[in-house]
């Protein structure tokens, strides 16, 4: 990124807080935060304080309750959803299908952001999904029904709809939360690729959980703890002592070769 290209994304004071009332609950607080293109950043921290939420108020779901969010230095309240549709996407924790439809189908709608009326060149859009459904090791069901795929392959389906609609910021919540130990590996490859694409160059922000995972693929690593976030490069923020003060459990490091691992080794709340 040089000096004139605005990040993908900036978070400036954000805020970000669910509830009303006296039930009102503040997650985040004044969130400085760039994104620029080629980094693939790993949003880390424990259950319930506010990784999703978060990352919906990022995309734009979701109001900050405070600052505001630019993506590609526009306000991403006041940008159009065609332009969002082109300049972020989202993988939800979940995919809720509510009919039947192929899987070449579901993936091919990945393409709406680029329809324009009827002209359309379908054969195009469906070489394009061939193509996602490939790189996530879907293709043999590219005729299965939707409503019939587990919850592992939905979800690398749904990943294959978010490369075909090819925006320059990759969103997931939870990406390999429902793969299996190989499938976990060929997300987060896809992912390290899709950050590291160049023209036009793109970034990756996933919510995880696995903290392994995130030190051999991630650039970066925003971690929320109550009341602080720590950020920057991996490996300054995955240590120990950081670790136990967001998850309030020990770690662990063993060192095997150019990796470091990190075990879990006893709660210290
Ligand atoms: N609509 C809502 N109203 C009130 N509280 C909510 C609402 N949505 C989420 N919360 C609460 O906000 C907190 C943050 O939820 P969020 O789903 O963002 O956490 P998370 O870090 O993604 O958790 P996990 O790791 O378990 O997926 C939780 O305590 C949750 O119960």
């Amino acid at each position: 990124m040089n000096d004139a290209t605005p990040p993908l994304l900036s978070a400036e004071q954000l805020t970000v807080g669910v509830g009303s009332g006296g039930s009102h609950k503040t997650l985040c607080s004044r969130l400085d935060w760039q994104v620029a293109p080629g980094q693939f950043w790993c949003v880390l921290g424990r259950n319930g304080i506010g990784k999703t939420t978060l990352l919906h108020t990022l995309a734009g779901l979701k109001r900050p309750a405070g600052g505001r969010v630019l993506i590609a230095g526009r306000d991403i309240q006041a940008t159009s959803a065609q332009q969002l549709a082109r300049l972020r996407g989202l993988l939800a924790q979940q995919q809720a299908d509510a009919f039947s439809s192929s899987v070449l189908a579901a993936v091919v709608a990945g393409r709406h952001p680029y329809q324009f009326g009827f002209g359309w060149d379908m054969e195009d859009d469906r070489a394009l999904a061939m193509q996602a459904l490939d790189q996530v090791r879907m293709a043999a069901f590219s005729t299965h029904d939707v409503m019939r795929l587990s919850g592992g392959e939905r979800q690398r389906v749904a990943l294959a709809t978010l490369l075909v609609q090819d925006p320059l910021l990759f969103m997931l919540d939870e990406p390999t939360a429902h793969q299996d130990a190989a499938a976990q590996i060929v997300v987060m490859e896809l992912l390290h690729k899709v950050a590291n694409a160049l023209q036009p160059q793109k970034a990756v922000i996933a919510a995880c959980h696995d903290i392994n995972l995130v030190a051999r693929y991630a650039s970066h690593v925003l971690l929320l703890g109550d009341g602080q976030a720590w950020q920057g490069p991996t490996g300054s923020i995955l240590q120990p002592e950081i670790l136990q003060a967001a998850f309030g459990c020990s770690f662990e490091v063993v060192e095997n070769g150019a990796r470091r691992l990190f075990m879990p080794v006893a709660s210290v709340l």
